[in-house]
């Protein structure tokens, strides 16, 4: 990380809980390899991240127990060291590539576009070749066009230190998004094949370990967690997850337990086992008293993504602590980000708009933002001049948070990263119109962002006022911060940020933080545009009377359900009555292009 976003919090911190076989986990990075600029809780980089690996590794080198390194997936697509490259990608495959890890498998995100499946193909399969699997996906070769698995299915193979025989699996959720270039198998069908069945009777095996872009408590690992144990009951297993962008672990029996390690390289996920069996160098032949415990021992610890934290768990400085290597991948993100101007401000911020942080509709609701400001100053192609219009998106296009101060051309991906474009149906009755809201809330929980799933572990506060737990702490160092002086823990000192309940209990965060308070979105929003006004005074949609027609503009992502809640409401449109609208426009440019039209920056 640059020296302006070093060590952030002088925050109390729980140690990490090292055992016999330790890992540590990321997922659903979606790009933010430069970390969290705007927040010092999460501004340690992937070059940090290697940095604290490669300290980890020497660390467990020196206690003969072993440490994994796994990731699960989503690494494009949310920020502008991915998304502003032209192509996509250009720095961060490598940059991600730097890591050395040992079993990583694919997201949907990986699979949205041809382009990036085969980026996954011809890069970073062979970059982690022998360590990436493909347990359930299939692409079609982009130089033969033959159907063939993307990865290898699964891999066995023996710790270093401790002799551990680990199968290792790693599965994608039933997603049905993808390019037509790849080919996602059911898990529960996957679980069928030959190979598979094969594998989980392996009796030379001290540990399954499942990782996937699935979240914990899901369908698709409830079923490869019954499969492993019909043949299997007494091995145990290790699933680490993702997709849902969440802390979370469950325990699923007294030897089969998951983590899932968050998002957006705010949570480096630590895990580790104790009392396995050692088949692969026998402890047994070293101590002829050794036993597996009858019941090994699991724990978990969510690892704030911050130098101060990383310090603490290596108990280095800042001198002592980065390596060469990790310096040096630091300096590409750096070096990356300049070239994309990733720093560019297109306008200031007045205030902070929370996701999830702040109700909806509310004054610092992104969303309400979205509906009420940036749709209605934006979304108007000339061919149908002002004609009235709905714009239905999905809140899911949304991705992350707006803070008071400069909005960046980084900003604007983190915001909404997606190339959807706009789509409309001319002439649509607003009584069928107005009726489309509610059902698409209602029916289509795929459309939901992974923060409602998000939002929804935390205690349902729909009407509970915003409270900004003095949220400033967080993005702004305190005195003895920058001044990197000790300090003593005092509860109202402490920070707002994760504080994670799971099977586990409540001890699982590194970081001792106060909560913060999350609130429930919808599933999508809309915003009316140019509805005709009573009177001539009249200036808010609100004040309007019914159009009879309007034209229906949708984020196309959601196509096939705009569609489908139209055939509900009685009318047959089909793909074929649906046109571009505003070609070549997509949100992120429509947010850039707002925000330079209303935010000056003083
Ligand atoms: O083009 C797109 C692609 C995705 N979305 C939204 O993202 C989630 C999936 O993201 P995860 O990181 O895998 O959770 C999807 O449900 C949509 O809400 C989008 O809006 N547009
Ligand atoms: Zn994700
Ligand atoms: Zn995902």
């Amino acid at each position: 990380a640059q020296p302006s976003a070093s060590p952030p919090l002088s925050a109390p911190l729980r140690d990490l809980p090292w055992g016999q076989l330790n890992f540590l986990h990321t997922t659903d990075t979606h790009g933010w390899h430069a970390g969290h600029l705007q927040e010092p809780s999460f501004s340690a980089d992937w070059g940090d991240y290697i940095s604290f690996a490669e300290r980890l590794h020497e660390k467990a080198d020196d206690e003969g127990v072993d440490l994994l390194l796994v990731d699960t997936g989503d690494r494009i697509e949310g920020n502008g060291l991915y998304d502003a490259s032209d192509p996509k990608g250009k720095y961060t495959l490598e940059i991600f590539g730097e890591q050395d890890i040992d079993v990583i498998c694919s997201g949907n995100h990986e699979l949205y576009k041809a382009n990036s499946s085969n980026n996954e193909y011809d890069e970073t399969v062979p970059n982690f070749l022998g360590n990436y699997l493909a347990s359930n996906l299939d692409i079609f070769d982009p130089k033969t066009g033959e159907q063939r698995p993307l990865a290898q299915r699964y891999k066995k193979f023996t710790t270093k230190n401790q002799g551990i025989r680990i199968l290792a699996f790693g599965f994608l959720y039933d997603f049905t998004g993808n390019a037509n270039n790849t080919v996602v198998k059911k898990v529960e069908d996957t679980i069928k094949d030959k190979w598979f069945q094969q594998a989980i009777r392996d009796r030379d095996v001290d540990l399954f370990l499942v990782i996937g872009h699935i979240q914990l408590r899901s369908q698709e690992f409830a079923r490869i967690y019954r499969a492993i144990r019909e043949q299997q009951w007494d091995v145990p297993i290790q699933f680490l997850g993702g997709h849902t962008h969440i802390r979370d672990y469950a325990k699923y029996d007294s030897k089969a337990y998951a983590l899932e390690s968050g998002r957006y390289m705010e949570t480096i996920g630590f895990m580790s086992i104790t009392g396995l069996s050692t088949g692969g160098k026998s402890n047994e032949a070293a101590d002829p008293d050794f036993k597996p415990s009858a019941s090994p021992s699991f724990s978990r610890r969510y690892i704030d993504n911050n130098l101060f934290s990383f310090y603490h768990h290596t108990s280095l400085n800042e001198s002592t602590f980065p390596t060469e290597h990790g310096r040096n991948v630091s300096s590409m993100i750096s070096s990356a980000r300049k070239k994309l101007q990733l720093d560019k401000t297109y306008g200031c911020a007045p205030r902070d708009y929370w996701t999830n942080r702040a109700p909806y509709p509310s004054k610092h609701s992104i969303f309400s933002w979205l509906g009420d400001e940036v749709l209605p100053g934006t979304v108007c192609d000339p061919k149908r001049g002002d004609k009235p219009r709905m714009v239905l998106t999905n809140t899911g296009a949304i991705r992350f948070d707006i803070f008071k101060g400069p909005f960046t051309v980084d900003n604007s991906y983190t915001v909404s990263p997606f190339t959807s474009g706009f789509r409309y149906i001319k002439d649509v009755p607003f009584s069928v119109a107005k009726r489309l809201l509610q059902i698409l809330n209602q029916e289509v929980p795929q459309l939901w962002p992974a923060s409602k799933s998000f939002a929804s572990k935390m205690p349902a506060q729909p009407n509970q006022a915003h409270t900004s737990h003095g949220l400033e702490h967080v993005y702004q160092p305190s005195e003895q911060m920058r001044l990197g002086k000790a300090h003593t823990y005092d509860e109202k000192d402490l920070t707002p940020g994760y504080t994670t309940t799971d099977d586990g209990g409540s001890d699982g965060d590194d970081t001792i933080h106060v909560p913060i308070t999350f609130f429930r979105v919808p599933s999508c929003l809309e915003s009316r545009i140019d509805f005709p006004p009573t009177s001539a005074s009249a200036t808010h949609s609100s004040d309007s009377v019914e159009p009879v027609l309007i034209d229906l503009i949708y984020v196309d992502f959601i196509q096939s359900y705009v569609l489908l809640a139209l055939k509900f409401l009685g009318t047959d449109y089909q793909d074929g009555d649906t046109e571009v609208y505003m070609q070549g426009r997509d949100m992120t440019s429509l947010i850039a292009e707002w925000v330079q039209g209303h935010w000056d920056c003083e």
